[in-house]
């Protein structure tokens, strides 16, 4: 967690503490849409951030995507930021992509939200990352079950290089691929539950859960941060509470 009082614009040049690896490009295109940062996995100290405001911000919580290459990182997080969904050929993301900063919603709080590569050429790029990372959003494609089957190995990970008290949650994205499903939301569940880690499914083609996944991990941390927090807070429980009052959600 870093603890600013600066222009949101800055803050996306802010590097990880490990220094400033560098993604070194592959040839192939990188994502790029109005609006949005794009790195090619070099952070670049003098670009700006995606929001443009001169909102000052007190408190930015580091939140970083990972999981396989083509689980739907970029897009959960597109879907997210814009409402849209990126349909169209896949274009695979280059190292580390910082996107978005939120703001939260009635407090000074910020989301600081970095995308990353899942491709296994980048991994050691993204470790370096992991570190001051305060909340991870763990994703698997339940259209594809080697996305999923990786998840104890992207646990492994986590273990070894975020750090110990990092929030996290997994995704079971692409929730709306009825016909290609492979993985059961059952599966999902129990393997959270074996792990110990919040679990949903979401969608990024029809925003399923989306919000409510970065919401949730966004008052965790915020209720962490707080030095007497007045009742406890359950990130799973509020899922489940969000999802059941929405009447959404379960695919
Ligand atoms: N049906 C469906 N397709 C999705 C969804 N999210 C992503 N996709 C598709 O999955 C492909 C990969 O999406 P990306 O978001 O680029 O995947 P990524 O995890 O960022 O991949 P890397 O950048 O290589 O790590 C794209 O073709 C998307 O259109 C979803 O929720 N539903
Ligand atoms: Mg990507």
């Amino acid at each position: 967690m870093s603890r600013k009082k600066a222009a949101k614009g800055k803050a996306a040049a802010s590097s990880p503490s490990a220094g400033s690896p560098t993604g070194k490009g592959t040839g192939k295109a990188a994502r790029s849409s109005p609006g949005i940062v794009q790195m090619n996995g070099v952070v670049h100290p003098s670009r700006p951030s995606i929001s443009n405001s001169s909102e000052f911000y007190d408190i930015a919580f580091k939140v970083m995507l990972v999981g396989d290459s083509g689980v739907g990182k970029t897009c959960l997080l597109v879907r997210f930021k814009d409402g849209a969904f990126l349909a169209g050929s896949f274009i695979s993301t280059v190292g580390i992509d910082f996107r978005v900063m939120i703001t939260l919603h009635s407090h000074s709080h910020s989301l600081q939200i970095w995308d990353t590569a899942g491709q296994e050429r980048f991994r050691s790029v993204t470790h370096a990352y992991y570190r001051d990372a305060n909340a991870l959003l763990l994703l698997y494609d339940v259209t594809n079950k080697t996305s999923f089957d990786n998840i104890q190995a992207w646990l492994t990970e986590i273990h070894e290089y975020a750090q110990q008290d990092v929030v996290l949650m997994l995704l079971g994205n692409k929730a709306d691929a009825t016909h290609d499903r492979v993985v059961k939301r059952e599966d999902g569940e129990r393997l959270a539950k074996e792990f110990g880690v919040p679990f949903m499914e979401t969608s990024a083609r029809s925003g399923l859960n989306v919000e409510l996944a970065f919401t949730a991990v966004a008052k965790e941390l915020k209720h962490r941060s707080m030095k007497e927090p007045s009742e406890k807070f359950q990130l799973q429980e509020y899922v489940n509470k969000e999802m059941k009052s929405t009447g959404c959600c379960r695919s």
